[in-house]
C-alpha cells in the first residue's frame, strides 16, 4: 500500500473570525505528484505555510515526512523543499554563485558544493546562464534557479507555490516537465498549488480543489470527473446538416444512454467511448461531420461545474 507522505487531519486556520483554512483532512502519498488546486483566496498558500512550520495551525494537525511542523520545524525544513511563487536572489551574485552561497548554508565546500551546483543548473536547464547575474534572469529562469536551490538539498518533499504563475507557456511546459521528471525519475514527492488548472493537470496524480478555506473533492481527476457527472463518457457532435432524425439515430447506436442537444451540439453519453461507432454511423447515413470531441477529465469541466455554479459551491 502506498506510503502517506502528507497528512492533515483537521487543519484550521483563522485569522481572527476569518477561516483561511478550514478542517482541510488530506493525505498525499509518497511519490505522487498532487495539486492543491483552486481560485485565489482559497486557502493554499496558507495550507503551505502551515506543512512548512512557517505558520501555525488554530487548530487540527499536520504530519509531514514523519514529523509534526509546529514541534520539528527544522526537520521540516531539512526534508521539504519549498519553492516559493516569488524566489528571491543576491541579484548582483550569478546563478552559481547564488547556488553556492546555498550550498554552503547547506553544509557544501570546495569542489563538493561546485559539482553540485553544476549538476543542479544542469537539471533545470540552466547551464548557459550560470555565469549571468540574477537580476538579469527572466522569471521563468527565477523559478528554475529556485528549483535549483531546492535541488541542492535534495529533499524528499518539494512544495511549490504556483510554479508556473507568470512563465511564459514554453517556460512553463519546462517547468511542468520538471516536475514529472522529479517524481517519475528521481522518487520525489511533490505537492504544487496552482490556479491554472489547465496547465497543472497533465502532471497531477490527484488533486484537492480548493473553494473558500474548504477542500472540497480530492482524488485522482478522472474520479472526480466521474463523481461530477455520473457519466462514463460525454462526446460532443456537430454536424453541418443535421435533421430530426439525427437524435433517434444516435440513440439507436448500441453503449449510447442518452443525447441531449445544446445550441448545435449533441452530447451524447455513453458506456464507452464510441468516437469510431459514431464517425462509421453518422458518414453512412449522409451526414457532414463538423465536430467531434470526447469531453475528457478535463480541470476545466470540474472546476466550471464546482466554482462557476454558485448553487453548486454553497451546497459544499
Ligand atoms: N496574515 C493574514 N491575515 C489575514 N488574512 C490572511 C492572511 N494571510 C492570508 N489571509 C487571507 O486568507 C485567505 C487565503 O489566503 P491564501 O494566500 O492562503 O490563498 P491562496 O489560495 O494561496 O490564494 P493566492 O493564490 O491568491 O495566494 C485570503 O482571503 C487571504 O486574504
Amino acid at each position: 500500500m502506498a506510503e502517506a507522505i502528507i497528512k492533515t487531519e483537521n487543519l484550521t486556520k483563522k485569522y481572527g473570525d476569518f477561516c483561511a483554512v478550514d478542517n482541510l483532512s488530506l493525505t498525499v502519498y509518497k511519490g505522487e505528484v498532487f495539486g492543491l488546486l483552486g481560485p485565489n483566496g482559497a486557502g493554499k498558500t496558507t495550507t503551505i505555510l502551515m506543512l512548512l512550520g512557517l505558520t501555525e495551525p488554530t487548530s487540527g494537525s499536520a504530519m509531514v515526512a514523519g514529523y509534526d511542523p509546529v514541534r520539528n520545524p527544522l526537520e521540516i525544513k531539512r526534508k521539504v523543499g519549498f519553492l516559493p511563487d516569488r524566489v528571491g536572489f543576491y541579484e548582483d551574485l550569478t546563478g552559481r554563485e547564488n547556488l553556492l552561497y546555498i550550498a554552503e548554508l547547506n553544509g557544501l565546500r570546495g569542489k563538493t558544493a561546485e559539482r553540485k551546483a553544476a549538476e543542479v543548473l544542469e537539471q533545470v536547464g540552466l547551464s548557459h546562464a550560470a555565469h549571468k547575474k540574477t537580476y538579469t534572469y527572466s522569471r521563468g529562469m527565477r523559478q528554475r534557479l529556485g528549483l535549483a536551490e531546492v535541488l541542492l538539498k535534495d529533499p524528499e518533499i518539494i512544495i511549490m507555490d504556483e510554479p508556473t504563475l507568470g512563465i511564459d507557456p514554453e517556460g512553463a511546459r519546462e517547468m511542468l516537465n520538471m516536475i514529472s521528471f522529479l517524481a517519475r525519475e528521481r522518487g520525489k514527492t511533490i505537492m504544487l498549488s496552482s490556479h491554472l488548472l489547465y496547465q497543472v493537470q497533465k502532471v497531477c496524480d490527484r488533486v484537492g480543489i480548493f473553494v473558500k478555506g474548504k477542500m472540497i473533492a480530492q482524488g485522482p481527476l478522472e474520479d472526480l470527473y466521474r463523481q461530477l457527472t455520473g457519466d462514463k463518457f460525454v462526446i460532443e457532435l456537430q454536424v453541418g446538416n443535421g435533421n430530426d432524425q439525427l437524435e433517434g439515430i444516435l440513440k439507436n447506436i448500441e453503449g449510447v444512454t442518452s443525447v441531449e442537444k445544446e445550441r448545435g451540439l449533441y452530447l451524447i453519453h455513453c458506456e464507452r467511448d464510441l468516437r469510431q461507432r459514431i464517425t462509421e454511423e453518422i458518414f453512412k447515413k449522409g451526414y457532414h461531420l463538423l465536430h467531434l470531441h470526447l469531453q475528457g477529465y478535463s480541470l476545466d469541466d470540474i472546476y466550471r461545474r464546482y466554482f462557476q455554479s454558485q448553487e453548486v459551491v454553497e451546497r459544499w
